[in-house]
């Protein structure tokens, strides 16, 4: 599932070469948009060549660089290119003009074009749409998603996949003393259980014989090169696709793979004789998985389109929940006293509903937890909130600007510039969330001795987006991440590997570069 060292490698050379050409990429600083409390943090504005030394100095970082130049500049921080150029960024983490983008003046900030080209594998649907047009399809999604059958049917295959999939293969690990990569194995495993939501079929990756993992890598290879196509000028990106080279080839491939992956699995449903697509009032009370609920309607015949949008699906679905279940584990190996909470929260569960999960053999018995179950845990929730401020799978939105306007931070933005939303070090900034804003601690987010969860308006906790567009998996994606979170700190004591470095991947999606290397140890309950 991890990007080859050789392709990360080519990835940053080609990201140097291309940036390296033309020179209206390079930052300026505008002297009149910084009001700095530390000078000496902010990118240096260098004769020529603008900010492109810090830029360049710190790219494989940049969530990071990002956060303390932000924290440097009140939150607000804008870069031009060179007179003439006509490239003008604002990157804000303010949550006041957040709500502005998303909420308040929400229809003069759209993705655009330049965000729909980047994304090409996903051309048409939701995801890349703006306006008007986004109102039916997601209308039908909030639906489908919200019916009370996909509802259960979600946590019941959740449940399912924890306790015959999950739980016996980290007890098969332990037993053989395999150390584990937790990022590789929660892809496995949302990726079994987004295909089952989108297609109604499990694509049984989380399996002992650990299959390969073509249609996930894929994916990471469209979240990695559309990192490299934010960053280098959409002409060089445009032209290295059409001369098949550098990223550009590897993602040609990728889309190969994902668009054969969607025919098989859209062939694998029909084979399996379920009911796709029937009249509305039986498909209503049947839809099982949100291909059935597109098969029939007309606005999806496009078969193109239909494939765009089941892969946007899917990389809603498992890039965002497998990419944040690592970074919870990986706090909470580091935060002994969290687990302890975690587990104290849950042990009145267990003493009222014990399931014992047959096939662990010599490992015992283990626990599971019914998504009923934990729906009410609010330490549990506050856990999986606060892994999302400090490591939101998009760390950083995109949006553009129709009209010239004001920012309620009074920055004016042009039609046409680019404004950067820096979601990341949003939940960074001791302004918003006080001097121990870079702890990891729980607790920030509970009221009356931990008996109410803290009410955090989205435009200052973003990691689900904020507005019309928020994301509409929202539930779906915290009844999943509790059921997982609650059986494996139950079960078992993780330990990260001594050694092992812990780091973001250039990806447009908040992955580890070099996964997350951990030790089990069966707990004896
Ligand atoms: C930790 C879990 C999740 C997080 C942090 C998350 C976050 C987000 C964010 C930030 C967006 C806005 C993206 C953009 O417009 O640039 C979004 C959109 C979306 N999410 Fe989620 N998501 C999660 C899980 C899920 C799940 C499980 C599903 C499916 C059940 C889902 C379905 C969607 C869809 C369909 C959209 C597009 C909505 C639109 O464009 O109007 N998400 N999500």
């Amino acid at each position: 599932m991890m990007m080859s060292a050789s392709f990360s490698r080519q990835l940053l050379i080609s990201t140097v070469l291309v940036l390296l050409v033309p020179l209206y990429v390079y930052f300026r600083r505008s002297s009149s948009s910084i009001r700095s409390k530390n000078p000496s943090v902010l990118p240096r504005n260098w004769p020529i060549i603008y900010m492109f030394p810090s830029f360049m100095a710190n790219v494989h970082k940049l969530h990071d660089y990002l956060a303390v130049v932000l924290a440097g500049s009140d939150h607000n921080f804008r870069a031009h290119s060179p007179p003439g150029m006509g490239i003008r960024f604002f990157i804000t983490c303010d949550p006041e003009n957040a709500r502005h983008i998303f909420t308040t003046n929400y229809t003069n900030f759209p993705k655009g074009a330049e965000f729909a080209a980047i994304f090409d594998i996903m051309g048409g649907a939701l995801f890349t749409m703006d306006g008007e047009p986004c109102r039916r399809p997601r209308a039908n999604l909030q639906r489908v998603l919200s019916s009370p059958r996909m509802v259960s049917r979600l946590a019941a295959c959740c449940r399912d996949k924890v306790e015959n999939g999950l739980l016996p293969l980290l007890a098969h690990m332990e037993s053989t003393c395999t150390p584990i990569e937790v990022q590789e194995l929660t892809s496995r495993l949302m990726f079994d259980l987004t295909s089952t939501m989108v297609f109604g079929v499990d694509s049984s990756l989380l399996s002992s014989d650990l299959p390969p993992m073509d249609a996930p890598a894929a994916m990471d290879t469209v979240m990695e090169v559309g990192f490299f196509r934010h960053v280098v000028p959409a002409a060089c990106w445009k032209a290295m696709r059409r001369l098949n080279i550098g990223p550009e080839r590897k993602l040609g491939k990728a889309h190969v793979v994902l668009r054969r992956f969607v025919a098989e699995m859209i062939q694998r449903r029909k084979t399996k004789g379920k009911h796709v697509g029937r009249n509305d009032e039986e498909q209503e009370s049947s839809v099982e998985d949100i291909l059935s609920s597109l098969i029939n309607d007309p606005d999806y015949a496009d078969d193109n389109l239909l494939c765009a949008t089941l892969i946007s699906y899917m990389l809603a679905g498992r890039d965002t929940v497998g990419t944040t279940l690592p970074w919870i584990f990986y706090n909470l190996a580091q935060n002994p006293d969290v687990v302890s909470n975690i587990r104290n929260e849950l042990s009145p569960i267990i003493a009222s509903r014990k399931v014992v999960i047959e096939g662990a053999d010599a490992m015992g018995s283990m626990v599971i937890f019914e998504p009923e179950e934990t729906k009410p845990l609010l330490y549990l929730k506050a856990v999986l909130y606060e892994t999302l401020r400090l490591y939101p799978p998009a760390a950083i939105e995109r949006k553009t600007v129709k009209t010239d306007d004001i920012m309620p931070s009074g920055h004016e933005v042009k039609a046409g510039d680019t404004i950067l939303i820096a979601v990341h070090s949003m939940g960074r900034m001791e302004g918003l969330w006080g001097k121990d804003c870079l702890d990891y601690n729980p607790h920030r987010w509970l009221l009356q001795d931990g008996k109410k969860l803290r009410y955090v308006p989205s435009h200052k906790f973003l990691a689900f987006n904020s507005g019309p567009r928020m994301c509409p998996g929202k539930e779906i994606a915290v009844m999943q991440m509790k059921t997982i979170v609650a059986a494996l700190v139950w079960n078992f004591d993780m330990e990260l590997v001594e050694g092992h470095r812990i780091q973001p991947k250039m990806s447009c999606i908040l992955q580890m570069k070099n996964g997350f290397m951990v030790n089990l140890k069966k707990r004896e309950i």
